[in-house]
């Protein structure tokens, strides 16, 4: 091999499928389609492909193209190859026109191809080869003789032929490779494949044909396919090696078309001895055939046409290049025989079956949105331009670049016959802001949510398990209950859902965690105590939510029990009962007696009712955690309502940030089930972690994608805690404005005494500044407690806290949900702050700029000054007015005013790095030696 070779090998080596289908500018479908074909199956576009593998796909290639070559070179009337038939015959004449195209063939094949040496190794162990087989083949020792004759001749000659055919076995060798591997995919066209290299002789013949004759005659080498093939079609096969062998060998001493001629002769002869059994007959008939238009098997018809003596031989041969031609093999890939041999001389006779593409197009492809043409070209494995064809035939105007609809590559591909299945992508990780849109006839009722409220002690819980026990449950009545969070009651065989915690905390913790569970809220107000501060707070938080109300006034049984003065007293805020003409609904109840409870709860189904709750009970599950929790024997549990679709056993899902699969569900009673529609409450297990109350919940198509979306969503999570507050404060009022944000400023007012919240409400209300509106979701007299915080947050509220503090847990609560909460002593300055802050106006930010360093390197005690520091400064400068802070060890001790700084004796304005000074710090005297002084001020920065 030359070093070229060598080079050409190691680059190649490593090349991929994909990597040498890009070179060509083709997909790696179709090297791969090739590849099979050439008897090279790889596994993928990622294989690696061998020179070897390489060398036969181009070899493969040049075919192609000589074939075409020849084929002009036909078109254009060469007298050669119209005259070639007739040299074989004389095959004397033939080499000389021929021998010259053969050349350059071969020096044109010689480059990537094997060498002349590998050829003739080939051939030689083909010829090693054939004569086994054709001795297995033949019966009588008479028939393998000359086939062996042939053998040992060819390989006696071998050495002429390399000189002479020297020429050809290069073309062959290369050639062959190529078709050898060819012929070896092929069964039948293997065996004739094989024939034919013999043939290569013929390749002489055929002028510039003959080139192609010798690959093909290399290729049987390798032929070992062709050898394979033989068993199908065993006779020609193997005669057809014989054959070759000896007029290849033959033919060397004249050359290419002499050699043709010679073979067909010497093949005719051992042919002719052959032939008695039919096998010969073929073989030779192919020699015949090849040296006049060089086909090979598949050229019979062409040789027919030409009308050679050898006619009868190539019907035969035909038969056997027919069968190959009815084996199913259209196109020029499936027949490299009669591409190489037939097929080109096919070609010189214009018969050659057109080229046809491979056709690779999807049965289906899958559609993620709206693409342009080239794409869309690519999926379709098509030619942009046939696309562009296409839509030009729909009335399309369109280039490579356009993008198409949805509806347009539905048409394109229905047109290619192509399947298209559409998975447009949701936003998945966000999935609980996504509102699914349901056909109106996809939805059902559903039961309504119920969540009870109302102040400490008026009977909340008491109701709650009124309720549940109440016989309105039919045949679940009796049965053990569990604790999941919610339960649901059955009155007019029509279900309520209720939430099991009753209060507003746990209403708008939800609600802050933008969980929207409840669709009807209770409030419970005890008939002898009245209108509380939590009644209040549950009034405004449902309204918040704006979720309708019904006012359940309890413990009517009690002697002192006023239910009028509790409708009075909630006119005041805006319950008015419709008995005095207004819209809510009052149902006395006693919980402990279980009095009015029937009514109360015809009363939700009414409401119910107005309001038409819906939803799509068939389709994948989606809701809330309303509860959740470790544990120690089943693992996390989360208590879930669903809101939409049906929750099933197996089912993968993602509540909030963790993910599992529904392993077991049990309802309300306790009782396991399989599915869960709209509005059931259950307790599932399968899950990885627990999750948060208020925390989303939704059924994803599997395990791996629902894990992959929930590790998203905690990333994102700890993302947006790191990131900007998006509630709304003071500070940024203006800006939120300004883009239009906000429309309302939500306001909580927290006051000492009533009088001060109602004179804060009555200024507040006086604000007027265009395009936003004050409005007081909640007040109340009292400390800041967490509840308002959660109200706060969940409605996007600022909290005035007026002479009053946040206890602990709501200082807590509002550093955690980052809620501006403002404390003021005096009412103009509340007033004051809002008005500015509507108006952007409010005061500059202030931002801490060091001036500068001193160290302490003595302490002076005086008794009526105290301690005064002897300071060197040590950067910057120290200036008289600047504020101090006293840094020991890293730590700060103490921050407050400078009071003096002297130079010797004198109070100076500033001290400058380098000097020394004595200072003073205002309620300050503990010093230390080594101390660091600090001073700084506070400049104001731009909002
Ligand atoms: N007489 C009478 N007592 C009632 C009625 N409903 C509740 N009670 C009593 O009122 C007290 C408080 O009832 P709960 O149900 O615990 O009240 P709650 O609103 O859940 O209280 P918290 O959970 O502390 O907010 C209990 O002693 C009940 O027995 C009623 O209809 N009539």
């Amino acid at each position: 091999m030359s070093k070229q070779q060598d080079n050409s090998k190691d680059n190649k080596d490593k090349t991929r499928v994909y990597e040498y289908a890009k070179s060509l500018n083709m997909s790696s479908k179709e090297i791969i389609t090739i590849l099979k074909r050439l008897n090279l199956p790889v596994n993928n576009h990622m294989s690696v492909m061998e020179t070897e593998m390489v060398n036969k796909v181009e070899g493969f290639f040049r075919d192609i193209k000589q074939n075409a070559a020849a084929k002009r070179a036909q078109e254009s009337g060469s007298a050669t190859v119209s005259a070639a038939p007739q040299p074989q015959a004389q095959s004397a004449n033939k080499p000389q026109s021929s021998q010259p195209v053969q050349k350059n063939l071969s020096q044109d094949r010689q480059g990537p191809m094997n060498s002349i040496k590998t050829t003739s190794e080939t051939n030689q162990s083909q010829q090693e080869q054939r004569p086994a087989q054709s001795q297995q083949e033949n019966s009588t020792p008479t028939s393998s003789s000359p086939s062996n004759a042939g053998a040992s001749s060819s390989s006696a000659s071998s050495n002429n032929s390399s000189s002479s055919s020297n020429n050809r076995p290069q073309n062959s060798g290369n050639s062959g490779n190529r078709q050898g591997s060819y012929q070896g995919n092929r069964p039948q066209g293997g065996g004739q494949g094989g024939n034919r290299p013999q043939g290569g002789g013929g390749y002489n013949r055929p002028q510039g044909q003959g080139g192609q004759g010798g690959g093909q005659g290399g290729s049987r080498p390798q032929g070992g396919g062709g050898y394979n093939r033989p068993q199908g079609q065993g006779g020609q096969g193997g005669q057809g090696g014989n054959r070759p062998q000896g007029g290849g060998f033959n033919r060397p001493q004249g050359q290419g078309a002499g050699q043709g001629g010679n073979r067909p002769q010497g093949g005719g002869a051992p042919g002719g001895n052959r032939p008695p059994q039919g096998g010969g007959g073929p073989a030779r008939s192919f020699d015949s055939s090849r040296p006049a238009p060089t086909s090979r098997g598949t050229a019979a018809a062409e040789t027919n046409r030409k009308g050679n003596n050898t006619v009868n031989k190539n019907k035969s041969t035909n038969n056997g290049s027919q069968k190959r031609f009815d084996d199913g093999k259209p196109n020029f890939r499936t027949n490299p025989n009669n591409r190489g041999k037939g097929g080109r001389n096919n070609r010189n006779h214009s018969q050659q079956p057109p080229r046809e593409k491979i056709d690779n197009t999807p049965k289906k492809i899958i559609v993620r949105g709206t693409m342009t043409v080239g794409d869309l070209a690519k999926l379709l494995h098509k030619d942009a331009s046939e696309v562009i064809k296409k839509l030009i035939s729909l009335g399309v105007m369109a280039t490579i670049n356009q993008e198409l609809d949805m509806d347009t590559i539905l048409l394109i591909a229905s047109e290619f016959g192509v399947e298209v299945e559409v998975k447009i992508p949701v936003e998945e990780d966000t999935f609980e802001t996504v509102e699914e849109v349901d056909d109106e006839a996809d939805l059902s009722t559903r039961p309504p949510v119920v969540t009870i409220m109302g102040h400490v002690d008026h009977g909340k819980t008491t109701l709650l398990d009124a309720i549940r026990h109440t016989n309105v449950t039919g045949g679940e009545a009796g049965g053990i209950t569990q604790h999941i969070g919610a339960y649901q009651v059955e009155i007019n065989h029509k279900k309520i859902t209720f939430l099991d915690t009753p209060g507003h905390e746990a209403f708008t913790l939800m609600r802050a965690r933008g969980a929207q569970v409840t669709d009807i809220t209770i409030i419970v107000v005890a008939a002898d105590d009245g209108v509380m501060p939590q009644t209040v707070e549950a009034v405004n938080h449902a309204k918040a939510a704006g979720v309708p109300i019904i006012v359940a006034v309890n413990k009517i049984d009690k002697p002192d029990a006023d239910p009028d003065k509790i409708k009075q007293a909630l006119t005041e805020y805006e319950l008015v009962p419709e008995e005095w003409g207004g819209d809510t609904i009052f149902v006395n109840v006693s919980a402990k007696q279980r009095l009015g409870l029937e009514e109360l709860l015809e009363m939700i189904l009414l409401v119910a009712e107005v309001n038409d709750y819906k939803a799509n009970s068939d389709k994948r599950a989606r809701g809330t955690v309303i509860e959740a929790e470790l544990d120690k024997g089943k693992g996390p549990v989360a208590r879930v309502l669903v809101q939409h679709g049906s929750l099933k056993i197996g089912d993968a899902f993602v509540a909030g940030n963790c993910f599992g699969r529904v392993r077991a569900m049990v309802n309300d009673k306790g009782r396991r089930i399989k599915e869960a529609g709209p509005s059931t409450p259950v307790e599932i297990t399968g899950l990885t972690e627990v999750p948060l109350a208020g925390d989303p919940f939704m059924v994803f198509e599997d395990e791996r994608k629902a894990r992959a979306i929930a590790d998203r969503r905690s990333i994102k999570q700890r993302q947006s805690e790191l990131g900007a507050n998006s509630r709304v404060t003071l500070d940024d009022l203006f800006k939120h404005i300004q883009e239009g944000e906000i429309k309302d400023l939500n306001i909580i007012i927290k006051s000492d005494v009533q009088g001060s919240t109602e004179a804060l409400k009555g200024s507040l209300g006086k604000i007027e500044i265009e395009g936003v509106r004050i409005k007081i979701i909640h007040s109340g007299v009292g400390a800041i407690t967490e509840s308002d915080i959660n109200l706060a947050a969940a409605s996007n509220a600022i909290v005035i806290g007026f002479n009053v503090r946040p206890d602990a847990q709501a200082d807590q609560a509002a550093q955690q949900e980052k809620v501006d909460v403002r404390l003021h002593r005096v009412i103009y300055n509340v007033i004051e702050e809002i008005e500015q802050a509507m108006k952007g106006m409010l005061d500059p930010i202030f931002k801490e700029v060091v001036q500068g360093q001193a160290e302490v390197r003595n302490i002076f005690k005086l008794s009526k000054v105290g301690a005064i520091a002897g300071c060197m400064v040590i950067s910057g400068k120290i200036t008289r007015n600047s504020e101090v802070r006293v840094i020991r060890g890293g730590i700060v001790v103490f921050e407050g005013k400078l009071d003096t700084v002297k130079r010797f004796k004198d109070d100076v304005k500033e001290v400058a790095q380098g000097y020394e000074c004595g200072i003073t710090i205002e309620r300050f005297s503990d010093f230390k030696e080594g101390d660091i002084i600090e001073a700084f001020v506070m400049e104001s920065v731009e909002r």
